[in-house]
């Protein structure tokens, strides 16, 4: 497949996904508990370790339960901004008492003046997963230059969250798709690395 057969292969894909993954949401609004419940199992998260995570989207699985969790905890959590088409997110620090803005794509994020955060654990949101740990998100390509930066620079976990309901037999893989260290749901944990023995 050249690359142009890819990105055509990933938006038919992009597009079956959004509607299973607003199916599932639709089902299921509260399964961010049951992911809480399975994050806090799979991942012993070391004290102090700089987490992100994201503010929910439409569809997207509530990952905010798990985020509290880990600021009760004592952990710095970041949310994404985008700060340009073609560059790696960057995380600004959130809280519970933050006021956040809207940012590009309709995401809410930390305000400008929120110290940035660099997550040695990331919560990944995803349209689509594999059972090999590849991801099909946005398109964008932001969160692949984000873990491609961050784990050229150091040590960096990966975490997809999504619906269990999510899964496909396979993602179509390019050559700029970084994989996933795990993949969590509100009913499993899939591992395909031992990388969080800190
Ligand atoms: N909650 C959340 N925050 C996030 C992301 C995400 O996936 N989820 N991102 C992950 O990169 C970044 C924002 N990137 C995004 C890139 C594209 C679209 C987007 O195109 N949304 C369309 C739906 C897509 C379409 O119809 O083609 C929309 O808003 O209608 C949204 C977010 C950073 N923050
Ligand atoms: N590290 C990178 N350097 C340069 N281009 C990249 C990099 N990562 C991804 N891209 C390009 O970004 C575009 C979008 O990639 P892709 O379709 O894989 O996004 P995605 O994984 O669905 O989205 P996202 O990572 O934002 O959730 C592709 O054209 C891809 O080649």
């Amino acid at each position: 497949m050249d690359s142009a057969e890819l990105a055509d292969f990933k938006t038919q894909l992009r597009k079956e996904a959004f509607a299973v993954r607003e199916q599932a949401w639709r089902a299921d609004p509260d399964a961010g508990e049951g992911l809480e419940r399975h994050l806090i199992e799979a991942l012993a998260m070391p004290p102090g370790i700089a987490i992100s995570g994201y503010w929910p989207l439409p569809g997207e699985i509530d990952v905010r339960p798990a985020l509290r969790h880990y600021h009760r905890e004592g952990h710095r959590i970041g949310l994404p901004v985008v700060i340009g088409k073609h560059q790696p997110l960057v995380f600004r620090s959130w809280d519970p008492a933050v006021d956040l803005v809207q940012g590009s794509f309709r995401v809410m994020t930390p305000p400008p003046e929120a110290p940035e955060v660099v997550p040695t654990i990331l919560l990944v949101p995803l349209l689509a997963f594999d059972p090999e740990g590849y991801r099909l998100g946005y398109g964008g390509g932001f969160y692949d230059r984000t873990l491609a930066k961050l784990r050229a620079e150091a040590h960096a976990v990966a975490v997809g969250v999504a619906y269990g309901a999510q899964e496909v037999p396979q993602v179509p893989r390019g050559t700029f798709d970084q994989p996933l260290d795990f993949i969590v749901t509100e009913h499993a944990v899939f591992k395909f690395s031992d990388k969080i023995g800190f």
